[in-house]
Parts: C-alpha cells; sequence; structure tokens
C-alpha cells in the first residue's frame, strides 16, 4: 500500500509526541504498522517493514534497546548501536518508513520521588537492568507458561520484559498491525498470545526468518562474531535444515533428531544452550513428530549467544 519513493522518517523521541502522530494518521483514516525493533537495523529488520508496507498505509519503526528484558549479567552495555546507519538504511528502503519512534528512556515517569523502598528489587523472583537502575517501574506483563521454557530457562527476565516494553509500545503508538520476526519464535508466539489474552485489538504477524547467503540468520549480534565464530555458527543452520530433511525422508524421533543436532554444533565448537523440538503455539516439547513443530535452538559462539529455528510442517 505504501509509495515507492524514499522519504526521510519523521524522528519522534517523545511518547505525547509519538502518541499525537498515530491520533493524526487515525484521523486522517490511515492504518498504522508497528515494527518494533532494537537497532543496529540488517535486511531481517527491514523485511519486517516490507511487510507492514504489504498490509498498512503508515509504517512506523521503534528504535529502543529496553533495559528491562536484560538481566544485570547479560549483554545491554555491549548491545550494538548506530542511529544514524539505521536511518540512512531506512530512507534507503523503497517505500522508507514515516515515523521512527527512538525514545531515550521509556520508564522516564518524571517521578522525582522514587525511592529505595519503593521499590521491589526482586521484580518477583527476578531482576532486571530496570530494577538495577531503580526507575519506579513495577507493573510487568507476564506470558505464563509460554515464557517457562527454551530462551526462558536462561533468561529469566526476558519475556515479562519484551512484553511489557511491547505492551507500552503498543499503548503510545496504538497501531493496527505489529511485525515480528520468526527468528525470535518464542518471542513472536508469547506477544501473539499477551494480544490475545488482554484484548489489545492489534494483529501480531510472524514474518520468515531472513538469512545470509551461507544461511546465517540475521542477527544484529552477529557483529560480535570472529570469522571462525561465524563459521562455527553455520552450524546451527546446516543442522537444522538436515533435520528438516531428515523429518521429510520419515524420521520422527525427537531425540534421535536433538541429539544428531546437539552433535553437530558441539563438534564445530559451540555451546548448546538448548536444542528443543516444540509444538508451533503451545511449544510444548513433543517426543514424535505427528503435527506442525519447530525446532529451536540456542547455542554459544564465543561470547555470542545466538538463536535460530526452522518450523517443521508436516
Ligand atoms: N534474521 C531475521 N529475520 C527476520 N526477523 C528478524 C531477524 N533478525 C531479527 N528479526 C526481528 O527483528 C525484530 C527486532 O529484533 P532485534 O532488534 O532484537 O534484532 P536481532 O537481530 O534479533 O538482534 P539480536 O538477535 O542480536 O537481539 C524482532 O522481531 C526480531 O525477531
Ligand atoms: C521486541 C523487542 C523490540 C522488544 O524490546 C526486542 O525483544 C527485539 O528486538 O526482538
Ligand atoms: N531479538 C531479541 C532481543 C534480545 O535478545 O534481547
Amino acid at each position: 500500500m505504501a509509495t515507492t519513493s524514499t522519504k526521510e522518517p519523521e524522528i519522534i523521541t517523545d511518547k505525547t509526541q509519538m502518541r499525537k502522530w498515530s491520533r493524526a494518521m487515525r484521523s486522517q483514516g490511515k492504518s498504522i504498522g508497528l515494527v518494533p525493533t532494537m537497532g543496529y537495523l540488517h535486511e531481517g529488520h527491514l523485511s519486517l517493514i516490507k511487510e507492514s508496507h504489504r498490509r498498512t498505509n503508515v509504517t512506523v519503526v521503534s528504535i529502543y534497546v529496553n533495559p528491562g528484558q536484560f538481566s544485570p549479567s547479560e549483554d545491554l552495555s555491549t548491545y550494538p548501536s548506530d542511529f544514524h546507519g539505521d536511518l540512512l538504511k531506512l530512507m534507503a528502503l523503497p517505500g522508507g518508513v514515516d515515523a521512527v519512534f527512538h525514545p531515550h528512556d521509556l520508564y522516564d515517569y518524571n517521578n522525582n520521588n522514587v525511592n529505595k523502598d519503593m521499590i521491589d528489587e526482586k521484580g518477583g523472583g527476578v531482576v532486571s537492568c530496570l530494577e538495577e537502575r531503580r526507575a519506579g517501574h513495577e507493573t510487568w506483563v507476564r506470558v505464563e507458561k509460554l515464557e517457562k521454557g527454551l530462551c526462558g530457562m536462561s533468561r529469566p527476565v526476558f519475556f515479562r520484559g519484551v512484553a511489557t516494553v511491547v505492551a507500552k509500545l503498543f499503548n503510545i503508538v496504538d497501531p493496527d498491525f505489529a511485525v515480528f520476526g520468526k527468528k525470535d519464535y518464542q518471542q513472536f508466539r508469547i506477544l501473539q498470545r499477551m494480544v490475545r489474552d488482554l484484548d489489545f485489538s492489534i494483529e501480531v504477524i510472524g514474518s520468515e526468518i531472513k538469512r545470509d547467503s551461507d544461511g546465517l540468520a540475521l542477527s544484529s549480534r552477529n557483529v560480535h562474531l570472529s570469522p571462525e565464530e561465524r563459521e562455527t555458527a553455520l552450524s546451527i543452520n546446516r543442522s537444522l535444515f538436515r533435520a528438516k530433511s531428515n523429518v521429510e525422508k520419515g524420521q520422527v524421533n525427537c531425540k534421535e533428531l536433538r541429539d544428531t543436532v546437539i552433535q553437530a554444533i558441539s563438534e564445530a565448537g559451540g555451546r548448546i544452550d538448548y536444542a528443543e523440538i516444540v509444538d508451533q503455539e503451545s511449544l510444548e516439547a513433543v517426543e514424535e513428530i505427528k503435527s506442525p513443530v519447530v525446532f529451536c535452538i540456542a547455542a554459544w559462539f564465543g561470547k555470542v549467544r545466538l538463536v535460530d529455528n526452522m518450523e517443521i510442517d508436516v
């Protein structure tokens, strides 16, 4: 629906301005697509924007590295960013984007009287960089069952942080559609469930994984891989494609499929966080493939933790 000429997006850093902009678009009868990101944009992000162009009149990209989804031991401080480069990529994209929402701090409530005693520093048993900062934020969205397994095992604050910040973005931007990548499969399913359970009037779209020419899933964190680690990391996508082909040839025993993949990645030099075959919607582990599943993997290559997955529809 969008035009094909490139354009400069409106850059909005303030929540109130963002809301005003969205309301103005709505009053002109325009539908709004939101693509939430943490910046350092690559072709994967751009493919989400193209998906939004196909469905809506105007597209908003948010760029915000959310401290609420990182635990203090994770890589918030080294997360890559290049706002200027991101803008150039957005402007070079046919159709561009209409607005970039780039708040400095989404948890700035102007409450000067926050004191230490007001804050539950444990956040229900888990602590994120947000609580460490004593931001005076105490409301969290939790998608209780779906957040438990897979990435939730090793990143206990991650999904409540993601669900909460995305709920905030939804309230501020008020989009009709929001596009997320299936690369972060559990995140996509959790946000779909959040929207259903909390009656947001927003359609959550899952967009296909964009890969480099050698098959590695594009990710902002790939920039931290050494050339050797990057080569090693190809074991994830190669073993996932092999697993899919083995299922198509009739191998349906999940333990065997998982063992093969774990062995391939470990032998290549990766350190497995998890390798699970789960139902596409419930994300519950299955033993034998009889219905659509997704094979999800997280593994460390040096100091970089990568995720990838493969939907297998039978
Ligand atoms: N290769 C990809 N293909 C499709 N979507 C992607 C891809 N990489 C990221 N996305 C999606 O882009 C959105 C923003 O993700 P984010 O900004 O965290 O980038 P990222 O590359 O996933 O970074 P990282 O994995 O290093 O955190 C998410 O919905 C994510 O799933
Ligand atoms: C959805 C998101 C922008 C929330 O911070 C983030 O988790 C991401 O980039 O995938
Ligand atoms: N794309 C997922 C965001 C994160 O790993 O924090």
